[in-house]
């Protein structure tokens, strides 16, 4: 039996993934809200569903296992008998004002059964929806300025966010915006609880316990030897440095990380939104992060002399770094809507960059994105389309939406 999670590249034959089919969270959306908890719109929760559905079955046709991360959560939380205190901690992290709210939360959440209670945590809690016993104005005043005591989580479907797998192990993140931070709760309570995973050697390279942030976008595995990390809107550099210390300290496989500074903007919010690797020697790049010589700013890590340092190297020839890091004899970046300023800028907005590899050369990808898609396909890439209308309203694409468990280790070339 193979490890239950095992990710030595970005590119070995996908064997399992988990994603999160969008749920009623999507459509708890409100104008007020939406950029806060980061839409820019409000999706057609039937068309994202199905579009989502077909996602997954285009995995599932390439031998894809496809597991979800709320069956698993409730999976885990039964598992571990763990449904008090994951309500409890859930509710610790979700800003309540008083004892009397807090305590009629727990009630109703605790009424129903755990997989309903996940749903429902995830969808978001409205204030009509529970009774607070309490005499004070505030607790039972507050309806008509905001409708929710617990915010709802419509990022969710970016499974490849909150945490990320690392080799044999993986990181769950604290991540960069409140909207988004109760997310990494699930993964930790399905590593702790869930059979597949608890007490089976997995590492758990960095915990959510820190206050430096670190997103899953921002975390590529170029082979088992090198990462690729993006200082970005989502990642610091002092998360980085921190986790290639705990990596070369703690004897795991990786010996070197490529950080890589991308611009700080929503656009961009990840270094996958920009860049991802589609075969041995091939990447996809949204020119926005190229300076005119095509260069990008980028530390290389590598352990330092003494134990919890690094020795960190400047460098902006990426394309070199790339080349020689995966010791290929030329390494090719394929622009993002072939590189023409319009045709990138729409179509890395709606995550033209951001392809999901389920083996080398094999990609997918959404369907809107025509001209980066025609591109890779002219580069000998096999490009699986997916419907995108509503799925892409969330800003992330067919990478965002995933996060491979199990892949194939790359053949010895
Ligand atoms: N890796 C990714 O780029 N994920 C997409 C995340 C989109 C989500 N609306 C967010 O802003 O976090």
């Amino acid at each position: 039996m193979t490890t239950p999670i095992h990710v030595m590249s970005e590119i070995g034959k996908l064997k399992t993934v988990l994603l999160k089919r969008p749920g009623k969270e999507v459509e708890n959306l409100t104008p007020e809200i939406m950029e806060r908890l980061l839409f820019d719109d409000i999706p057609h929760l039937s068309v994202i569903q199905k579009e989502h559905d077909a996602f997954a079955q285009a995995l599932i046709d390439r031998g894809v296992e496809v597991l979800y991360l709320e069956k698993l959560s409730a999976e885990a939380i039964d598992a571990g008998n763990y449904k008090e205190k994951f309500v409890e901690r859930i509710l610790d992290e979700s800003n309540l004002e008083t004892k009397p709210v807090r305590e009629g939360l727990k009630k109703y959440l605790l009424s129903f059964d755990t997989q309903e209670m996940v749903d429902v945590i995830m969808a978001g809690v409205r204030k009509k929806d529970v009774t607070i016993e309490s005499n004070h104005l505030s607790d039972i005043s507050e309806e008509e300025v905001y409708p929710f005591f617990m915010d709802p989580m419509p990022n969710l479907y970016f499974t490849r966010d909150p945490a990320a797998a690392m080799g044999d192990g993986l990181t769950i993140n604290h991540m960069a915006f409140e909207a988004r931070n109760r997310e990494s709760l699930f993964m930790e309570v399905i590593m702790d609880h869930h059979p597949r995973f608890a007490g089976q050697d997995v590492s758990v390279w960095r915990d959510r316990n820190h206050t430096s942030r670190i997103e899953g976008g921002d975390e590529l595995i170029l082979n088992d030897k090198v990462l690729a990390i993006g200082i970005s809107q989502r990642t610091s550099a002092k998360a980085i440095e921190d986790l290639a210390i705990e990596l070369f300290d703690n004897n795991s496989n990786f010996e070197k990380v490529l950080a890589i500074k991308i611009p700080n903007v929503r656009a961009m919010m990840h270094l996958d939104t920009v860049f991802t690797m589609v075969d041995y020697d091939k990447f996809t790049i949204h020119p926005g992060i190229q300076k005119n010589n095509g260069e990008v700013d980028t530390y290389i890590l590598e352990k330092g002399e003494k134990p919890g340092t690094v020795k960190i190297t400047h460098r902006s020839d990426l394309q070199e770094i790339l080349r020689e890091a995966l010791d290929v004899p030329k390494l090719t970046l394929i622009p993002c809507g072939g590189g023409d300023a319009i045709i990138a800028a729409r179509e890395q907005w709606n995550d033209g960059s951001n392809t999901l590899a389920i083996a080398p050369g094999v990609v997918v990808t959404y369907d809107r994105n025509y001209v980066s898609n025609d591109l890779l396909r002219r580069h000998g890439i096999e490009v699986i389309e997916v419907a995108s209308s509503e799925l892409s309203r969330g800003r992330g694409g067919p990478r965002c939406m995933s996060m491979p468990l199990v892949r194939e280790d790359l053949p010895a070339r």
